[in-house]
This record gives structure tokens, C-alpha cells and sequence, in this order.
């Protein structure tokens, strides 16, 4: 059955989630910037200024197939992930992908002090949360085995009601 992979937005909660996730399921859990990371030993926004977004890009990828290879684990996706068909293919694959939404407005308000996420650093942020959410809220579902609003509940209600869904629909 694969790995579980969580999807969505930048601040939708994927990083905190996955890790108590990952604990509940006794499984192991990879956030794949975090990881992209430590093989690159320099952070998102340094490969961002000296790879641009396709540089990053290509590191995720390589980073979620190689992740995807491994066993059985929790995978934290970045919020682009799902923009490349071929990323998106191996997650439906080879796992089961969970959607977490927010809004907007949460999103803006769980990232306001964040200066780890380049896209967010330039320009209006607001802006470019809805202008991302418009292209990429189509690939969210259509990768997405089950889908979770964020908004009303904390990580740990989110995390027993993700563990019910799995268990009602035999993943876990
Ligand atoms: N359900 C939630 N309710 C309130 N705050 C949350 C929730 N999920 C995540 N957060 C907070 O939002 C911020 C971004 O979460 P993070 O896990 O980094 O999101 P992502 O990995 O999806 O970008 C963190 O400060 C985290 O504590
Ligand atoms: O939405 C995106 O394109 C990105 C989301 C980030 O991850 P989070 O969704 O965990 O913030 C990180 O991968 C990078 O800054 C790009
Ligand atoms: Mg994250």
C-alpha cells in the first residue's frame, strides 16, 4: 500500500501534522524540504536564490522518489509538490495521499512570521497565497485518497480524525 503522503498549501499543516501523524501510526516520518535540506547541507531559500524554482524543483522530485522508494513512512510534501504530473503519478501510486486545506486567510496568518518560504518573501503574499491556491487547489484533489479541513480543528484533532478515515477505509 505504500507510504502516506500529506499534500496542500504552504502553513495548511503538513510538517506539524505528518510528524504526530507518523508518531500515531508508529511509522516513520520524512518532511521532504527537511530533507532536501540535509543532503544539500544549505537551506530552501539559499537553493531558491542560487538554483532558482526549478532548481528546487528538481531536488524535491528526486527527493520524493527516493523517499517514496523506501518503506513504509509518513511523507510531508511541500505545497508545490503536486505542480509536476510525475510527482503527482508516483504519489497515487505508490501511497495514499492525504489533502489538509485552509483558507487563505489562515494560511496568511499561520506564515506572517515565516521568512523560510521564498515565495512569500517578495511581492504581496496574500496575493500570491490565492493566485497558488487557484492553480494548485485542482491538483490537490484530483492526487487527494482523503481530504481534511484544517481550519476548526488543531493539529491533534486532525491528526484522530486522519487515523479514523484510514482505519474505516482499511489503510491502517
Ligand atoms: N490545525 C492547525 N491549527 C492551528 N495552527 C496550525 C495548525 N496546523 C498547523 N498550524 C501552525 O501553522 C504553522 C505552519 O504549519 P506547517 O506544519 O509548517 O505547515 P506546512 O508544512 O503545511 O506549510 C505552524 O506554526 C503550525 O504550528
Ligand atoms: O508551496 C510551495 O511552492 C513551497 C512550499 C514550501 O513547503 P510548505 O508547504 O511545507 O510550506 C517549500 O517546499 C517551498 O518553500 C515551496
Ligand atoms: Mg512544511
Amino acid at each position: 500500500m505504500g507510504s502516506f503522503y500529506l499534500v496542500g498549501p504552504m502553513g495548511a499543516g503538513k510538517t506539524t501534522i505528518g510528524r504526530m501523524l507518523a508518531e500515531s501510526l508508529s511509522l516513520p516520518f520524512y518532511d521532504v524540504d527537511r530533507e532536501v535540506e540535509d543532503r544539500s547541507g544549505v537551506d530552501i531559500p539559499w537553493i531558491f536564490d542560487m538554483e532558482g524554482e526549478q532548481g528546487f524543483r528538481d531536488r524535491e522530485s528526486a527527493m520524493l522518489d527516493e523517499l517514496g522508494s523506501g518503506p513504509r513512512a509518513v511523507i510531508a510534501t511541500g505545497g508545490g509538490a503536486v505542480i509536476r504530473d510525475e510527482n503527482r503519478s508516483l504519489m497515487s501510486n505508490r501511497g495514499v495521499v492525504i489533502y489538509l486545506c485552509t483558507t487563505v486567510e489562515e494560511q496568511i496568518r499561520r506564515t506572517a512570521k515565516d521568512r523560510k518560504r521564498p515565495l512569500l518573501q517578495k511581492g504581496n503574499p496574500e496575493e500570491t497565497l490565492r493566485k497558488l491556491m487557484a492553480e494548485r487547489e485542482p491538483l490537490y484533489v484530483q492526487v487527494a485518497d482523503l481530504t481534511l479541513q484544517t481550519d476548526e480543528n488543531s493539529p491533534r484533532l486532525v491528526v484522530q480524525n486522519i487515523v479514523a478515515q484510514l482505519r474505516e477505509l482499511g489503510y491502517c
